[in-house]
């Protein structure tokens, strides 16, 4: 007999939902998609380590991305250009390995499925099989869908990833809102069906207006993920250094804190030196005789 989660409204949830199921089970595609058929909003956390994995997983976190936000977040990057194959594959092993139940999608970092199909094909292949991961993400809509669709047929979830892809840092000259006005909204409606029409499971809307991607969400029959698309997607996703108050500095408008670890772990840095200098660790319990 396992436990419940003891969610406050977990009574009128299904044993199936995403968020509050019981089924201890790894999530799959397919339950992504039924979720969507059930009108189910899920939420979607960033995580770069088997621990921080494990904290989220217990919590029900039902899908983790290894997001190239490493590169800036872990890695001391300044974008996320830089991220290697050989990066991306260590730290999602080590999430995969954190996990017992959330679905691991791996990001395919920039330079990884640019050339094409079958280079994004070996990329994708080497975080499924080195990393164990149960779906990639790539970005580009339009521009990616050939890459999307031979990973499908090669038997690999795709999670696709349009509207501002952080990638094109360069070419964009920063990280400004897509879609604004009728020929970006076209084209985001554009990028939306090719993805889907290539197979892609669920697509991310990054930094679009929120009548926008709540037209895409009611078009589509896959789950939409918004990051700054507003509150009629799917599914919503945050960094999760952003969400907890870990990342330094300014953040983008659309996080929403939901703890201050940067402040609380300096605090109990600051506390343990302080202890050290003054010798009162370690006390007697920390010693052997
Ligand atoms: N820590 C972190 N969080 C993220 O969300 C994130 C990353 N890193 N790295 C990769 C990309 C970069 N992202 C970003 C970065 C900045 C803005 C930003 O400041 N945008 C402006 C909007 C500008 C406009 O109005 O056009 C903002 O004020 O939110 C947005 C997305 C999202 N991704
Ligand atoms: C923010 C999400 C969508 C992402 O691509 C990342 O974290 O790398
Ligand atoms: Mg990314």
């Amino acid at each position: 007999m396992t436990h419940a989660l003891k969610t406050p409204d977990s009574s009128q949830k299904s044993n199936k939902a995403l968020y509050g199921g019981t089924s201890s089970r790894r999530i799959t595609v397919r339950d992504i998609a039924a979720a969507k058929e059930r009108g189910e909003k899920w939420p979607m956390l960033t995580a770069y380590d088997a621990m921080t994995a494990s904290v989220f997983d217990e919590a029900g976190i039902p899908v983790m991305l290894v997001g190239d936000s490493m590169g800036n977040c872990h890695l001391g990057y300044e974008s996320t250009v830089p991220v290697t194959m050989d990066e991306m594959t260590l730290l999602s092993a080590a999430v995969v390995r954190g996990t017992k139940r959330a679905l691991i999608v791996g990001d395919l970092p920039f330079g990884s499925f640019q050339e094409g199909p079958v280079q994004a094909l070996r990329s994708a292949t080497r975080l499924v099989k080195e990393a164990g991961v149960g779906a990639v993400k790539l970005e580009g809509g339009e521009r990616s869908a050939h890459q999307i669709e031979l990973l499908v047929q090669a038997g690999i979830p795709v999670m696709a990833h349009i509207g501002l892809t952080p990638q094109s840092v360069n070419a964009y000259g920063g990280y400004p809102v897509q879609g604004r006005g009728e020929e970006a909204a076209q084209q985001l409606l554009r990028d939306a069906k090719a993805v889907q029409d290539a197979g892609a499971f669920a697509v991310v809307l990054e930094l679009v207006p929120a009548e926008l991607a709540a037209e895409v969400t009611r078009i589509l029959h896959i789950p939409t993920v918004g990051i700054g698309a507003g509150v009629e997607c799917d599914a919503q996703v945050l960094v999760w250094t952003d969400m907890a108050g870990m990342t330094p500095g300014r953040l983008p408008r659309f996080v929403k804190q939901y703890a201050k670890l940067r402040e609380a772990l300096g605090d109990a840095a600051k506390a343990f030196a302080e202890d050290v200098v003054g010798g009162a660790y370690p006390a007697e319990e920390h010693s052997f005789h």
